[in-house]
């Protein structure tokens, strides 16, 4: 059977994923979240001109020449707009902060003036408007200034802050069950028999999903019975999880049940193997509204397969606009051979050449079971089905791992 294009099986798991229920996050609580509407300031900032140094509001024909001296008439404190205006000859006292106030249209600052009493030499020439931060000079009241679909970094709650919203509307966490099966399989810290493997897999992909937003429950492990598959993937519905990942058991051996269990239970495959390289053996499905991506069970192979597709998955829940990958161009390090059929994606160092050009180098082996390799490695080789082999300083097209 001929095995499915990567980019076919991408938007097989892209297809018809978009955001989940909306809901109210408090500010706080807004950081990593993916907005479900646009959102407009409340109010202009600043809502008036104001001083961005501490000096003495003026006119600017008062101080088109220096020396010039004005009489200080009062004080303005941030958060204190003065009641009087600035009349020729005039300064009123301001701080960062105060709000410029009627009749002046400049601010000296204080290290360009002498006072005395009540008087103020201006030692240097100032021209108008010198040191005053425009009302809305950051932005008015209704621009629309954050989108609908962009995850909210730091400095966009500072923002929404700002704007003045105590609350953001935002899309709910997409919640993920996680499933390992494997007899062979024991938790970290064990004293291991003969033919047990430490279970690795899952503390990467929880991590990987976390990092996307995902609420995720961990399953554990389940033998490889089908009553045990099976009885994890029902928990797994009871939830009502959005999306079950599943790690090994993808492959076509006598013990890899996860596909007849799924499908036993009701799940429509939407495809089982694909052309591509960690990772041969994915699967994908629907169990009612419950989405399934089955990994395989070797570390790199499960990591880079979540990478690749259960990150846009998650994004696309999370009601992202953006959700897909987006391929760097950057320079091979060392020389590749022709690739076969599968799109193979190669660990790779990534650095920057005396150019300042990226350069991405193969890690020495490629197999799918090297964590310390896929552990050191901080970017993906994309290499299309079939290419043909390729030398040192040739270009290529990689994906940066998070890190
Ligand atoms: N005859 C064939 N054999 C295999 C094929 C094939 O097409 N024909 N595909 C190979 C490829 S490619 C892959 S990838 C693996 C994936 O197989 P499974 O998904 O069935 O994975 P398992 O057999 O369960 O495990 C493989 C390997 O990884 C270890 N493992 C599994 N889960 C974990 C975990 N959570 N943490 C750490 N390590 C884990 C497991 O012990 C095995 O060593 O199949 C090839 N075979
Ligand atoms: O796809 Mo498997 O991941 O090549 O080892």
């Amino acid at each position: 059977m001929a095995l499915m294009p990567v980019a076919d099986a991408l938007a097989a798991v892209l297809h018809s994923a978009g955001g989940l229920a909306t809901e109210a996050v408090a500010l706080e609580d807004g950081h990593g979240r993916v907005l479900a509407h646009d959102l407009a300031a409340l109010r202009t900032q600043p809502p008036q001109a104001m001083s961005a140094m501490d000096g003495y509001a003026v006119r600017a024909e008062d101080v088109a020449t220096a020396p010039a001296r004005l009489t200080v008439i009062g004080e303005i404190a941030a958060g204190r707009p003065a009641a009087q205006s600035v009349g020729p000859g005039q300064a009123l006292r301001i701080f960062t902060g105060g709000v410029i106030p009627e009749g002046a249209d400049t601010v000296v600052i204080q290290e360009d003036t002498v006072r005395d009493g009540d008087q103020v030499t201006i030692t240097e020439a100032a021209r108008r408007g010198r040191h005053i931060r425009p009302a809305g000079v950051d932005f008015s009241e209704g621009d629309i200034l954050l989108r609908a679909g962009a995850r909210l970094s730091d400095r966009d709650l500072a923002l929404a802050a700002g704007m003045n919203h105590p609350a953001l509307p935002v899309y709910r966490r997409p919640r993920v069950a996680m499933l390992a099966t494997g007899d062979e399989l024991v938790m970290p810290g064990s004293s291991l028999q003969p033919g047990q493997i430490v279970y690795s897999n899952g503390y990467a992909l929880r991590a990987l999903a976390r990092s996307e937003g995902a609420d995720v429950t961990d399953l554990g492990i389940a033998a490889d019975t089908m009553d045990a598959t099976t009885a994890a993937i029902r928990r797994a519905r009871d939830l009502g999880v959005d999306l079950l990942v599943t790690t090994g058991g993808a492959s076509a051996g006598d013990h890899d049940l996860v596909k007849q269990a799924l499908e036993a239970e009701g799940t429509e495959i939407a495809f089982w193997k694909i052309a591509m390289r960690p990772g041969k053996p994915m699967m994908h499905g629907r169990l009612g509204a419950m989405r399934v991506i089955g990994l395989p069970g070797n570390p790199v192979s499960s990591y880079v397969c979540a990478f690749l597709f259960m990150v846009p998955l998650l994004r696309a829940l999370s009601g992202m606009r953006n959700a897909m990958h987006h391929p760097e161009t950057a320079s091979l390090g060392s020389p590749l051979s022709a690739n076969d059929q599968r799109e193979d994606y190669l660990r790779a160092y990534v650095s920057s050449s005396d150019a300042g050009r990226l350069v991405a180098t193969p890690v020495d082996h490629q197999d799918s079971s090297l964590l310390a390799r896929l552990s050191a490695a901080q970017a993906l080789i994309i290499r299309p089905p079939h290419a043909p082999a390729a030398e040192a300083g040739a270009n290529c097209q990689i994906l940066k791992l998070p890190l």
